[in-house]
């Protein structure tokens, strides 16, 4: 690896050692502004940049969540999206309480034609962007400090110029792109130049956006950027100190929480994060972040997967199966152990709230291995437990009790997870739960030759206690010795075709066979676990039986 390439930044310098750093040990306690460049940098960088129709689907759903702030388009780059913004403009698409930005290049045409976009909206921001680092300074636009900072003071008064033209309620946003690589001095510099030009005050704030538009450092580094920014901007109060960090090391959502931390009032970004190269910040799990710690997101994400799938629609990519609380598998465990306590964290929940006769989404969330309630944002504990050569008798207990509502008992549990891992590690594979109720019914729930068994003159509804022992009792008429070892009855779910459950385990020649059986009654379940029983034990009724010999039932330990 050519590690010689590359150079260790410098970190930020913030004034002596012991300056306080917030980011480092006080942790957030409220929503920052958010706002959202889906439609604008999630959009520049997708193959196929969205059409009128899903440029207005990705606005609708950024509404419906709660953004306020919402950056809508570059008109000035393409047709479609100085469309977009006429069509939001003049069809009145714009709630009251959303105001849209636009994006322009440090360009006059760009400007220009930035403004004719928004013409006659009552309100609406203009983001003034360009790069300010050496590398981009000296090699992208071939320009000395001062004609960048020129480029800045022109676009800025140009914009000014054309917003006093415009009428409406024109606000500015400024970006020095690629402010984590400039030189601080600088940077802070061409800011106040900008806050000066547009006349930044508390009642007119400049948004002033500093973006790690390729994320370079550490994200303790990017916040002390922020914090050096925040200490010593001129107009301090007039700004609304805004980050836009990307992803490329993959920290970004640690640099916009430590970035809050440490000053910022507003983060860009957008919705899982998609963004040119690995992306913009993730809003999603940022506001996530924030309400796993009990801090109201401002943001309303209680159905995430109807938010996935609009934006996958509208952006034609996938949300991988382990982003964070959207992809498919961040709520499922396969590994045994981790399903063993996430069954018996879900369980104690519920003990919890039936004895405080509440409902277990009304109590403090707190479950081994699962950070939030998925229920808390619309996805479902379906899938929570996965069963493979990795899983154990708690993960295939659960898949039996969330699916059918059969509650086994536990030695029960331990041999028929026997049988599942046999079945795992011979194919390697994910066992899909309904496999895992076939092999269930398979082994415990056929009567085989037992079945139509009767014991005589045994009635209907019988207590399940006495229905087994008068069907031991007339097995052994048949030549059969077995007695009744344990007897659990229990509910079964809807999804078993019956109302009770019963497991028995009896004795045949001393030797414990468990069956299952499921009826409309508590007798009826407990004589088909019985006949289950026989039938695994592999003793058959004989039509000419010897003697009977006595078998000693014993009482069931539920
Ligand atoms: C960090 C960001 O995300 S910034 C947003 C980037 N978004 C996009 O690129 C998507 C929209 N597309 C564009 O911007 C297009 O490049 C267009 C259509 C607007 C412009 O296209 P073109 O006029 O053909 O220019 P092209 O993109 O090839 O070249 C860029 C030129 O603009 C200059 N430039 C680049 N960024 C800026 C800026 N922010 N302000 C002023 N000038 C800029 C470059 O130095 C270069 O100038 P040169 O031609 O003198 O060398
Ligand atoms: C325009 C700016 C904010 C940007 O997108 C970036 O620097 O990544």
């Amino acid at each position: 690896m050519p590690v010689h390439r590359y150079r260790r930044a410098a970190p930020q310098e913030l004034p002596g050692p012991g300056t306080p750093r917030p980011w480092l040990d006080q942790p957030l306690d409220r929503a920052p502004l958010w706002s959202s460049v889906d439609l604008r940098d999630g959009n520049q960088a997708l193959a196929n940049p969205m059409d009128l129709k899903r440029k207005r689907t990705m606005f609708d759903l950024l509404v419906r969540l709660g953004l306020k702030d919402i950056e809508v388009g570059y008109p000035s780059a393409a047709e479609t999206e100085f469309d977009f913004v006429r069509h939001l403009v003049t069809g009145g698409h714009v709630p009251d309480d959303v105001v849209i930005s636009v994006f322009t290049a440090a360009r006059p045409d760009a400007i220009d034609r930035t403004f004719e976009a928004i013409r006659g909206a009552d309100r609406a921001v203009v983001h003034l962007c360009h790069a300010t680092a050496c590398l981009w300074r000296e090699v992208v636009f071939r320009m000395t400090p001062s004609e960048v900072m020129k480029l800045a003071r022109d676009g800025a008064e140009r914009m000014v110029r054309l917003a006093d033209r415009a009428g409406g309620d024109i606000r500015f946003e400024y970006s020095p792109e690629t402010f984590n690589v400039t030189e601080p001095g600088f940077a802070l510099e061409i800011a106040n130049t900008v806050a000066e030009i547009v006349d930044a005050t508390p009642e007119r704030p400049l948004t002033l956006n500093l973006p790690s538009t390729v994320e370079m450092h550490a994200p303790d580094v990017f916040a002390d950027q922020i914090a050096w920014m925040d200490r010593n901007l001129d107009r301090r109060d007039a700004i609304i100190l805004s980050v836009h960090p990307h992803n490329d090391r993959g920290t970004a959502v640690a640099a916009a929480e430590y970035a809050l931390a440490a000053g910022a009032d507003r983060v860009e970004g957008t919705l899982f994060g998609n963004g040119e190269r690995t992306g913009n910040v993730d809003l999603v799990t940022l506001a996530l972040n924030l309400f796993s710690r009990g801090i109201d997101p401002q943001l309303d994400l209680s159905d995430l997967p109807a938010v996935r799938q609009t934006v996958e629609e509208c952006t034609e990519m996938a949300v991988p199966p382990r982003h964070p609380y959207a992809g498919d598998l961040v709520f499922t465990a396969f590994s045994g152990t981790h399903q063993d306590a996430i069954s018996k964290g879900l369980a104690h929940l519920r003990d919890q709230a039936a004895s405080a006769g509440r409902a277990p989404a009304e109590l403090p969330w707190d479950v081994p291995y699962l950070p939030i309630d998925p229920q808390d944002i619309g996805r479902s504990y379906e899938a929570i437990i996965r069963v493979n050569s990795q899983s154990g008798k708690g993960g295939i207990a659960y898949v039996l009790r969330s699916g059918w509502g059969l509650d086994l008992p536990v030695e029960l549990r331990v041999e028929f997870a026997a049988a599942i891992q046999q079945v795992t590690n011979a194919t390697g594979a994910e066992l899909e739960p309904q496999r895992i109720w076939d092999a269930f019914r398979a082994q415990y729930c056929d009567p085989g030759d037992w079945a139509g068994f009767t014991a005589p003159g045994a009635a209907p509804g019988t207590d399940p206690g006495e229905a087994a022992d008068a069907l031991l009792a007339a097995a052994r008429e048949r030549g059969v010795y077995a007695g009744t070892d344990r007897l659990d009855h229990d509910g079964a779910g809807p999804a078993t075709g019956a109302a009770h459950a019963c497991y028995a385990r009896i004795l045949v020649e001393d030797r414990p066979v468990w069956g299952v059986g499921l009826g409309g009654t508590a007798g009826a379940a407990a004589e088909n676990a019985v006949l289950s029983a026989l039938h695994r034990s592999g003793a058959r009724p004989q039509d000419n039986a010897p003697e009977p010999q006595p078998a000693g039932p014993k009482e069931g330990t539920r």
